[in-house]
């Protein structure tokens, strides 16, 4: 997705800027950053979910293999909805109807883009019921949503979601929701699925155990902007951003999965009071008064991005942020 920039109707600050995601094959992209960024705005807008007269994109491109459409003017094709791209949400009743059986949900979905008969579709929900650690999942397919425990209606989410084996998955903090050993179960159902079918998975978590244990690479964001992007270990090691410092500076130890994001001292600007240039700013213990233009994302390593007028800082400068 290249240069998305939305806004809500009736605010005078776009709510995410010039916000460019990669996600290659086979790779799990972290998307990280304090309440209120801008992550699940940036993935709604994705799936074509923002409410139409509210939102207001103007600009954006989206891009997968050889489908492309503009996100100003086009709404994600149906036909690749299930199909080419799917998510996952926080809570599973989003995506699932309590007044439909499992089995029918699932095959539903599976019809619309595959076709075939309708018996098909039931083997393949069961398939699916089955490889996301379902069991007994013939007699599952016939049962309502509420007849399933939190973490198996994750589950089925997520079965439904990968059913058509699609090329992305976003997945809006899947697994907050859901105690420990569920969500490590649910992760590493991810990772596997992610081997198996080379499906891209953008992730959208405030948990940095969880980027240690499953991502390719990471994206922080700040007021609806990328400011930092790059592969992870690299981020985690070598963070170069002073938001990106301020959050790994009480960064939980990768044994200590479930911890949540470091406060940075401050708190983010409402939309309508962000600053113009490096949103960060006022919350920058470097800021300068050239930080009031905007910075752009920039190579400061292959493939590692920062959008800072002083990246790379000097190590002495990192050490006291
Ligand atoms: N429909 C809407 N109308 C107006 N403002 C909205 C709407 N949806 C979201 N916002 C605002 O957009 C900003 C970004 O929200 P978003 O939910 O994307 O943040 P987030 O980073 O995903 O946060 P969280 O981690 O808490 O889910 C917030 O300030 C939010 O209040």
């Amino acid at each position: 997705m290249s240069d998305l920039t939305l806004r809500f109707k009736g605010q005078k600050n776009d709510v995410v800027q010039g916000v460019n995601l990669r996600v290659r094959r086979g790779e799990v992209l972290c998307v990280v950053g304090e309440s209120g960024c801008g992550k699940s705005v940036t993935s709604m807008a994705i799936m074509g979910l923002l409410p139409p007269n509210s939102a207001q994109i103007s600009s954006g491109k989206m891009r997968i293999s050889s489908d492309e459409w503009d996100l100003v003017t086009d709404r994600l094709p149906a036909e690749l909805r299930g199909n080419k791209i799917a998510m996952i949400f926080q809570e599973p009743m989003t995506s699932l109807n309590p007044a439909f059986r499992i089995g029918n949900q699932i095959a539903e979905v599976v019809q619309r883009h595959q076709g075939g008969t309708r018996a098909a579709s039931l083997d393949r929900a069961e398939e699916m019921l089955q490889r996301v650690g379902i069991a007994n999942p013939g007699q599952r397919l016939r049962e309502y949503p509420h007849q399933l425990s939190g973490g198996m209606r994750q589950r089925v989410m997520i079965a439904m979601a990968l059913a058509n084996e699609p090329q992305i998955l976003i997945a809006d903090e899947p697994t907050t929701a859901l105690d420990v050993t569920i969500q490590a179960q649910i992760l590493d159902l991810i990772a596997d699925l992610r081997d198996e079918t080379g499906m891209g998975t953008i992730m959208i978590t405030h948990d940095l155990g969880v980027v240690a244990e499953i991502a390719d690479t990471v994206a922080v964001m700040y007021g609806g902007q990328v400011v930092e992007q790059g592969p992870v270990e690299e981020v985690f090691r070598n963070p170069q951003h002073p938001y990106t410092i301020g959050l790994m500076s009480a960064m939980p130890r990768l044994d200590k999965p479930g911890e949540r994001l470091a406060i940075v001292p401050g708190t983010v600007p409402t939309i309508s009071n962000m600053p113009d240039g490096c949103r960060f700013r006022t919350r920058c213990a470097f800021a300068t008064s050239y930080c009031s233009k905007r910075p752009s994302l920039s190579d400061i390593a292959p493939d590692h991005s920062v959008a800072c007028h002083y990246a790379p800082l000097e190590a002495h400068v990192r050490v006291s942020a």
